[in-house]
Protein backbone atom coordinates (compact mmCIF):
# COMPACT_ATOMS: atom_id res chain seq x y z
CA UNK A 1 0.00 0.00 0.00
CA UNK A 2 1.29 3.42 -0.84
CA UNK A 3 1.73 5.29 2.08
CA UNK A 4 -0.49 8.50 2.62
CA UNK A 5 1.68 12.03 1.87
CA UNK A 6 2.42 13.15 5.27
CA UNK A 7 1.17 16.55 4.20
CA UNK A 8 -2.56 15.15 3.40
CA UNK A 9 -4.36 18.06 1.97
CA UNK A 10 -2.93 21.79 0.50
CA UNK A 11 -4.61 24.56 -1.74
CA UNK A 12 -3.09 26.82 -4.30
CA UNK A 13 -4.30 29.94 -4.80
CA UNK A 14 -3.03 33.35 -6.76
CA UNK A 15 -1.33 34.16 -9.87
CA UNK A 16 -0.03 30.73 -11.38
CA UNK A 17 3.23 32.17 -12.87
CA UNK A 18 4.30 34.22 -9.31
CA UNK A 19 6.57 32.55 -6.81
CA UNK A 20 4.89 30.81 -3.98
CA UNK A 21 4.23 31.48 -0.41
CA UNK A 22 3.46 28.48 1.51
CA UNK A 23 1.71 29.25 4.76
CA UNK A 24 1.27 26.35 7.83
CA UNK A 25 -1.16 26.50 10.16
CA UNK A 26 -1.15 25.98 13.71
CA UNK A 27 -2.62 22.93 16.16
CA UNK A 28 -6.62 23.12 16.00
CA UNK A 29 -6.53 25.48 12.95
CA UNK A 30 -7.11 24.67 9.05
CA UNK A 31 -5.47 26.40 6.21
CA UNK A 32 -7.88 29.05 6.56
CA UNK A 33 -6.31 30.30 9.63
CA UNK A 34 -4.89 32.57 6.74
CA UNK A 35 -7.77 33.65 5.25
CA UNK A 36 -7.02 37.11 6.67
CA UNK A 37 -3.77 37.59 4.27
CA UNK A 38 -5.06 36.05 1.48
CA UNK A 39 -6.44 38.96 -0.62
CA UNK A 40 -2.75 40.83 0.00
CA UNK A 41 -0.62 37.48 -0.34
CA UNK A 42 -2.15 36.48 -3.64
CA UNK A 43 -1.85 40.03 -5.26
CA UNK A 44 1.87 39.35 -6.45
CA UNK A 45 2.35 35.83 -4.83
CA UNK A 46 1.36 32.42 -5.44
CA UNK A 47 -0.21 30.87 -2.06
CA UNK A 48 -0.06 27.39 -0.96
CA UNK A 49 -1.38 26.53 1.74
CA UNK A 50 -1.56 23.69 3.76
CA UNK A 51 -3.23 21.46 6.17
CA UNK A 52 -2.50 19.40 9.27
CA UNK A 53 -3.18 15.85 9.18
CA UNK A 54 -6.34 15.32 10.92
CA UNK A 55 -6.76 19.08 10.72
CA UNK A 56 -9.57 20.53 7.96
CA UNK A 57 -11.33 18.11 6.98
CA UNK A 58 -7.68 16.24 6.28
CA UNK A 59 -7.56 12.14 6.30
CA UNK A 60 -5.78 11.39 9.88
CA UNK A 61 -2.39 10.02 10.05
CA UNK A 62 -1.76 6.87 10.31
CA UNK A 63 0.81 6.85 13.05
CA UNK A 64 3.29 8.47 14.88
CA UNK A 65 4.56 11.55 13.49
CA UNK A 66 7.17 14.17 14.27
CA UNK A 67 7.57 17.90 13.42
CA UNK A 68 10.11 16.96 11.24
CA UNK A 69 8.62 14.64 9.52
CA UNK A 70 6.01 17.55 8.59
CA UNK A 71 8.26 19.45 7.47
CA UNK A 72 9.92 16.54 5.26
CA UNK A 73 6.00 16.14 4.14
CA UNK A 74 6.01 20.01 2.69
CA UNK A 75 9.73 19.16 0.83
CA UNK A 76 7.68 16.46 -0.65
CA UNK A 77 4.48 18.81 -1.45
CA UNK A 78 7.07 21.26 -3.49
CA UNK A 79 8.55 18.38 -4.89
CA UNK A 80 5.42 16.47 -6.13
CA UNK A 81 3.64 20.61 -7.64
CA UNK A 82 7.82 21.04 -9.22
CA UNK A 83 8.43 24.43 -6.51
CA UNK A 84 11.86 24.62 -6.14
CA UNK A 85 11.87 26.99 -3.97
CA UNK A 86 9.45 29.03 -1.79
CA UNK A 87 9.23 31.67 0.67
CA UNK A 88 7.65 30.27 4.19
CA UNK A 89 5.22 31.67 7.04
CA UNK A 90 4.11 29.69 9.90
CA UNK A 91 2.10 30.42 12.70
CA UNK A 92 2.92 28.36 16.43
CA UNK A 93 3.01 24.71 14.93
CA UNK A 94 2.84 25.74 11.47
CA UNK A 95 5.87 28.07 12.64
CA UNK A 96 7.83 24.73 13.85
CA UNK A 97 7.61 22.93 10.31
CA UNK A 98 9.41 26.08 9.08
CA UNK A 99 12.10 26.13 11.55
CA UNK A 100 12.60 22.12 10.90
CA UNK A 101 11.64 22.65 6.64
CA UNK A 102 14.66 25.37 7.19
CA UNK A 103 17.32 23.37 8.72
CA UNK A 104 16.45 19.95 6.57
CA UNK A 105 16.22 21.20 3.60
CA UNK A 106 17.74 25.52 3.57
CA UNK A 107 17.69 25.37 -0.70
CA UNK A 108 13.73 25.19 -0.51
CA UNK A 109 13.39 27.97 2.12
CA UNK A 110 14.19 31.26 0.75
CA UNK A 111 12.75 33.65 3.30
CA UNK A 112 10.84 32.44 6.48
CA UNK A 113 8.53 33.94 8.70
CA UNK A 114 7.90 32.50 12.35
CA UNK A 115 4.98 33.54 13.54
CA UNK A 116 3.75 33.30 17.50
CA UNK A 117 5.91 30.24 17.66
CA UNK A 118 8.57 28.84 19.52
CA UNK A 119 11.89 26.29 19.30
CA UNK A 120 10.75 24.45 22.30
CA UNK A 121 7.39 24.86 23.48
CA UNK A 122 7.71 24.10 27.01
CA UNK A 123 7.83 21.00 28.97
CA UNK A 124 6.59 17.91 26.90
CA UNK A 125 4.71 16.26 29.65
CA UNK A 126 1.49 18.63 29.54
CA UNK A 127 1.72 18.07 25.70
CA UNK A 128 1.45 13.92 26.23
CA UNK A 129 -1.53 14.47 28.84
CA UNK A 130 -3.29 16.73 26.34
CA UNK A 131 -2.75 14.00 23.68
CA UNK A 132 -4.54 11.17 26.08
CA UNK A 133 -7.18 13.70 27.18
CA UNK A 134 -8.49 14.58 23.67
CA UNK A 135 -8.02 10.28 22.63
CA UNK A 136 -10.01 9.82 25.91
CA UNK A 137 -12.68 12.31 25.50
CA UNK A 138 -12.50 14.14 22.38
CA UNK A 139 -11.37 17.12 20.87
CA UNK A 140 -14.44 19.28 23.06
CA UNK A 141 -12.34 20.11 26.13
CA UNK A 142 -9.63 21.51 24.43
CA UNK A 143 -12.03 23.71 21.68
CA UNK A 144 -14.32 25.15 25.20
CA UNK A 145 -10.48 26.99 26.57
CA UNK A 146 -9.41 27.47 23.10
CA UNK A 147 -10.72 30.86 22.95
CA UNK A 148 -9.12 31.76 25.85
CA UNK A 149 -5.81 29.97 24.94
CA UNK A 150 -5.48 31.89 21.26
CA UNK A 151 -6.68 35.64 22.28
CA UNK A 152 -6.45 38.24 23.83
CA UNK A 153 -9.92 38.93 26.19
CA UNK A 154 -12.69 40.55 24.68
CA UNK A 155 -11.49 39.92 21.22
CA UNK A 156 -14.88 39.07 19.45
CA UNK A 157 -14.00 37.41 16.09
CA UNK A 158 -12.71 34.16 18.09
CA UNK A 159 -15.78 31.50 16.76
CA UNK A 160 -14.69 30.40 13.21
CA UNK A 161 -11.19 29.40 14.61
CA UNK A 162 -12.65 27.80 17.62
CA UNK A 163 -14.99 25.92 14.85
CA UNK A 164 -12.04 24.54 13.10
CA UNK A 165 -10.95 23.28 16.33
CA UNK A 166 -14.21 21.48 17.04
CA UNK A 167 -13.86 19.87 13.31
CA UNK A 168 -10.83 18.28 14.29
CA UNK A 169 -10.57 14.68 14.16
CA UNK A 170 -9.24 13.89 17.19
CA UNK A 171 -6.15 11.35 16.20
CA UNK A 172 -4.94 14.15 14.00
CA UNK A 173 -4.73 16.57 17.40
CA UNK A 174 -3.25 14.22 19.88
CA UNK A 175 -0.66 13.91 17.26
CA UNK A 176 0.29 16.78 16.68
CA UNK A 177 0.53 17.36 20.78
CA UNK A 178 2.37 14.50 20.54
CA UNK A 179 5.03 16.10 18.00
CA UNK A 180 5.09 19.78 19.51
CA UNK A 181 5.76 17.49 23.30
CA UNK A 182 9.24 16.10 21.14
CA UNK A 183 9.57 19.22 19.12
CA UNK A 184 13.32 20.98 20.33
CA UNK A 185 15.31 23.04 17.82
CA UNK A 186 17.26 25.37 20.25
CA UNK A 187 20.31 23.84 19.82
CA UNK A 188 19.82 24.00 16.23
CA UNK A 189 18.85 27.30 15.48
CA UNK A 190 21.99 29.08 14.36
CA UNK A 191 22.09 26.14 11.48
CA UNK A 192 19.07 28.48 9.71
CA UNK A 193 20.39 30.10 6.57
CA UNK A 194 16.97 31.58 5.55
CA UNK A 195 16.67 35.66 6.19
CA UNK A 196 14.18 35.15 8.82
CA UNK A 197 11.51 37.72 10.72
CA UNK A 198 10.05 36.03 14.17
CA UNK A 199 6.88 37.98 14.45
CA UNK A 200 5.09 37.41 18.22
CA UNK A 201 1.81 38.35 19.59
CA UNK A 202 2.54 40.77 22.54
CA UNK A 203 -0.40 38.99 24.87
CA UNK A 204 0.52 35.70 23.66
CA UNK A 205 -0.32 32.75 26.54
CA UNK A 206 1.03 29.71 25.04
CA UNK A 207 4.03 31.58 23.30
CA UNK A 208 5.11 34.53 24.76
CA UNK A 209 7.69 37.07 23.32
CA UNK A 210 9.93 36.49 26.21
CA UNK A 211 11.40 33.18 26.71
CA UNK A 212 9.85 32.12 23.27
CA UNK A 213 9.47 34.41 19.81
CA UNK A 214 13.26 36.48 21.58
CA UNK A 215 14.53 32.77 22.05
CA UNK A 216 14.09 32.37 17.87
CA UNK A 217 15.34 35.28 17.38
CA UNK A 218 18.55 35.51 19.61
CA UNK A 219 18.78 31.73 18.01
CA UNK A 220 18.87 32.22 14.53
CA UNK A 221 21.61 34.18 12.67
CA UNK A 222 20.70 37.89 11.61
CA UNK A 223 16.81 37.12 12.12
CA UNK A 224 14.42 40.29 13.76
CA UNK A 225 11.69 40.55 15.87
CA UNK A 226 8.79 42.07 15.43
CA UNK A 227 6.09 42.48 18.24
CA UNK A 228 2.48 43.10 17.55
CA UNK A 229 0.20 45.04 20.42
CA UNK A 230 -2.99 43.96 21.12
CA UNK A 231 -2.61 40.12 19.80
CA UNK A 232 -2.81 37.03 21.41
CA UNK A 233 -1.49 33.40 20.09
CA UNK A 234 -3.03 33.94 16.68
CA UNK A 235 -1.83 37.24 16.07
CA UNK A 236 -2.35 37.18 12.08
CA UNK A 237 -6.07 36.24 12.96
CA UNK A 238 -6.57 39.33 15.83
CA UNK A 239 -4.77 41.58 14.22
CA UNK A 240 -4.39 41.26 10.84
CA UNK A 241 -3.00 44.36 9.00
CA UNK A 242 0.22 45.02 10.85
CA UNK A 243 0.95 40.75 10.86
CA UNK A 244 0.29 41.29 6.94
CA UNK A 245 2.35 43.72 6.72
CA UNK A 246 5.33 42.43 8.36
CA UNK A 247 4.90 39.48 6.21
CA UNK A 248 4.29 41.02 2.84
CA UNK A 249 7.94 43.61 3.96
CA UNK A 250 9.76 40.77 5.31
CA UNK A 251 9.29 38.91 1.86
CA UNK A 252 9.86 41.87 -0.51
CA UNK A 253 13.32 42.82 1.36
CA UNK A 254 14.79 39.33 1.72
CA UNK A 255 13.50 37.53 -1.69
CA UNK A 256 15.43 39.42 -4.20
CA UNK A 257 15.78 36.26 -6.45
CA UNK A 258 12.57 35.44 -7.32
CA UNK A 259 11.74 32.97 -9.33
O1 LIG B 1 -2.37 25.29 22.93
C1 LIG B 1 -2.69 25.85 21.88
O2 LIG B 1 -3.76 25.66 21.32
C2 LIG B 1 -1.69 26.79 21.29
C3 LIG B 1 -0.70 26.13 20.42
C4 LIG B 1 0.52 25.65 20.77
C5 LIG B 1 1.17 25.10 19.60
C6 LIG B 1 0.18 25.41 18.56
O3 LIG B 1 0.28 25.19 17.33
O4 LIG B 1 -0.91 26.00 19.10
Amino acid sequence: MTPRPRIPQHRLDGPPDAPVVVLGPSLGTSMDLWLPQLPALTRTWRVLRYDLPGHGGAPPPDGPFTVEDLADGVAELLDRLEIGEAAYAGVSLGGAVGTALALRAPERVASLVLCCTSPRFGDPGPWRERAALVRREGVGPVADTAADRWFTPGFTGAEPYVAMLRATDPEGYAGCCDALAAFDATARLGGVSAPTLVIAGAQDGPTPPHGHADRLAAGIPGAGLTVVDGAGHLANAERPEPVTEAIIGHFDRTWKGRQ
